[in-house]
């Protein structure tokens, strides 16, 4: 597979299959993720999770992968979150491109009317790579270190083992 040149903006083929369907649009000129509807209507209970059809299929060039994101209001407001954050749309796939959303409000149910608004897709290009098995990584600074290794992070219930852990409201109210 040769690289595909960088373009922007790409252009990229897409298929209606909700032949009212809103295009994806960005919002502002310099918006990097188009947002993306639902064409069905849908009621979400606390917890409750569904996969939504947007009514589009896109062909991306190689080279380029989709990324299903999240808007940041609807997190906000309503507590809705992608469940597979972000989705990955791969550039060869034809099939419809769908939203996993889930409510993550503990009492409120939420609706989606048709047409609504639920994610935004990002269109990035993205590196193949080939592995290369070795016994031996290279050295690095952080080496092995991860997950909360340099401390700091909210916990709930406050002090944890030797390292100082912040709890969640001293946290939010300290950073
Ligand atoms: O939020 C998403 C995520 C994925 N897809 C579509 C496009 C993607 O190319 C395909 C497969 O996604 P993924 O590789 O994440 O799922 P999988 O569970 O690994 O399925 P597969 O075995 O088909 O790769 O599903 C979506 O429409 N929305
Ligand atoms: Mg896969």
């Amino acid at each position: 597979m040769t690289d595909a040149p960088r373009r922007s903006p790409l252009d990229v083929l897409i298929r209606r299959i909700d032949p009212e369907a809103p295009l994806p649009s960005y919002g502002h000129p310099g918006d990097a993720g188009a947002d993306l509807v639902t064409t069905e209507a849908a009621e979400l209970a606390p917890g409750e999770r569904a996969v939504l059809p947007t009514g589009i299929s896109i062909a991306l060039p190689d080279g380029y992968a989709a990324f299903v994101h999240p808007r940041s209001g609807l997190a906000a407001r309503c507590g809705v979150a992608l469940v597979n954050a972000p989705g990955t749309v791969d550039a060869g796939y034809r099939g419809e491109i769908k939203v996993i959303v889930v409510n993550l409000d503990p009492r409120e149910s939420v609706r989606f009317e048709r047409y609504d608004r639920i994610a935004q897709l990002v269109v990035q290009q993205v590196e193949k790579v080939r592995f290369h098995e070795v016994a031996e990584l290279p050295a690095s600074a952080r080496d092995q270190g991860g997950f909360g290794s340099t401390g700091g992070h909210a916990a709930v219930g406050g002090v944890q083992g030797g390292n100082r852990y912040a709890s969640v409201v001293t946290d939010r109210e300290g950073q």
